[in-house]
């Protein structure tokens, strides 16, 4: 591990872990990443931003002790998520003089989860600032930014946003700052989808007030840091907003390839008619590709057969979790084979009441596809292009 400087007064002491394939024992990290942690150095104080996962711990230790760290005073916590604070017992140990700022529902969190005691903690709000002699940290409290206690952390003199999880992305790279747009901007958008998409509306309310900061540096607590953050701040313009793009995602699962057939056949009319298609196979598939597909398709068609009555089980993840982070998907519906009965189409449907789409009428049909079903799948692509054509929010 290695100590980065990225001003004369701030080094970047956090960890990268090249090697993680799975975050939360739920989001698949295709290019591992990164726990971000700051050291500021003031004339009369030192702080340090966040902390690493424990599991990086000893090197997280490790360069403080490169960085000639031999004191701290403030502990900023901007997010209270065990990947940044949970190497905070042990640096609380270690600076028995050093104080957390966190804001109030942190404190409750950092005490739960981490038995962090409230005696060590200093609240702080919207407009609270600590001077550390020469250089400064500001504080606004941007709940809901993943948890309900997030909130980020400005230095005005180095006009550096601390922006925890908004604008991270999980990637574990070599260089500071971000070198390789192509990469990160999937990553960054993988990362918005997984944790930011759900907290649509307020993020973009915060992206209007860190429109108007005076930013060099964003500076999130995963992934490279980003010295053009107009760079961020447009993607993330575009991912909140209401657009869409002139797509069609179909996750699919079959099991003796009716539904499959369906797919190919519905994928065909689509492309004939100008739209995206991306088939998606949930069998062993990515849920977070699932999930930077939902940033901005148009339409989402759910195809599936039925097993006991109801829709394939990994349909229903697959939509659970759609429902879960709560696209802006313009447009549904559902396509599928059936033996001899149930109540897929009814069950899908209940299942993604998060998901504000217009649902179009769906297909779904007993075995094989036949003349009729290429018939209901041309009028359901018909119905689709028809939309995508009239909607002003597609693009
Ligand atoms: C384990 C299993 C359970 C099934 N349960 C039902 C059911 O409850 N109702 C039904 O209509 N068909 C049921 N089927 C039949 C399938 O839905 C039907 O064969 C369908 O055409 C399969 O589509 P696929 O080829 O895309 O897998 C079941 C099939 C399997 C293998």
């Amino acid at each position: 591990m290695v100590v980065r400087k990225i001003t004369d007064k701030i080094l970047s002491v956090g960890t990268i872990d090249w090697d993680r394939r799975i975050f939360d024992n739920l989001i698949p990290l295709p290019e591992g990443t990164s726990y971000n942690s700051f050291l500021i150095r003031g004339k009369e104080k030192t702080a340090l931003i966040d902390t690493v996962d424990p599991v990086h711990e000893e090197e997280f230790i490790t360069n403080l002790v490169k960085a000639g760290c031999d004191r701290i005073d403030a502990i900023i916590i901007n997010h209270a998520e065990q990947d940044h604070s949970g190497s905070l017992p042990v640096i609380l140990e270690l600076f028995p003089g050093a104080k957390v700022y966190c804001t109030e529902k942190c404190k409750d969190l950092l005490s739960s989860l981490l038995d962090v005691p409230p005696s060590r903690i200093e609240i702080v709000k919207t407009g609270d600032s600590l001077n550390l002699g020469g250089i400064s940290l500001q504080f606004i409290e941007y709940p809901w930014v993943h948890w309900p206690e997030t909130m980020v952390t400005y230095c005005p003199e180095e006009k550096i946003l601390f922006s925890c999880d908004l604008f991270g992305s999980h990637l574990a790279t070599s260089s500071l700052y971000m070198d390789d747009p192509c990469r990160t901007e999937i990553l960054a958008k993988r990362y918005y989808a997984e944790i930011m998409m759900p907290f649509r509306n307020s993020i973009k309310q915060y992206l209007a007030k860190i429109q108007e900061m005076d930013i060099a540096i964003i500076a999130p607590s995963h992934g490279p840091l980003l010295n053009n953050p107009q760079w961020i701040l447009e993607k993330y313009v575009d991912w909140t907003s209401d657009s869409v793009r002139n797509t069609v995602l179909i996750p699919y699962v079959s099991m003796h390839g009716s539904t499959e057939r369906m797919v190919r056949i519905f994928t065909d009319f689509l492309m004939e008619r100008g739209i995206g298609v991306r088939p998606f196979n949930l069998t062993g598939g990515d849920s977070g590709l699932l999930a930077l597909e939902l940033v901005d398709t148009a339409t989402v068609v759910f195809a599936t057969p039925t097993v006991l009555f109801g829709p394939h089980p990994e349909m229903v993840t697959a939509a659970y979790l759609a429902n879960l982070v709560k696209p802006k998907t313009r447009y549904a519906s559902i396509i599928g084979s059936f033996g001899w009965g149930g109540k897929t189409v009814e069950t899908l449907k209940s299942m993604i009441p998060h998901i504000k789409a217009e649902l179009l009428s769906p297909v779904y049909i007993q075995g094989a596809p036949d003349e009729k079903s290429r018939a209901d799948l041309l009028a359901l692509a018909e119905a689709i292009a028809e939309k995508h054509t009239s909607d002003p929010l597609i693009s």
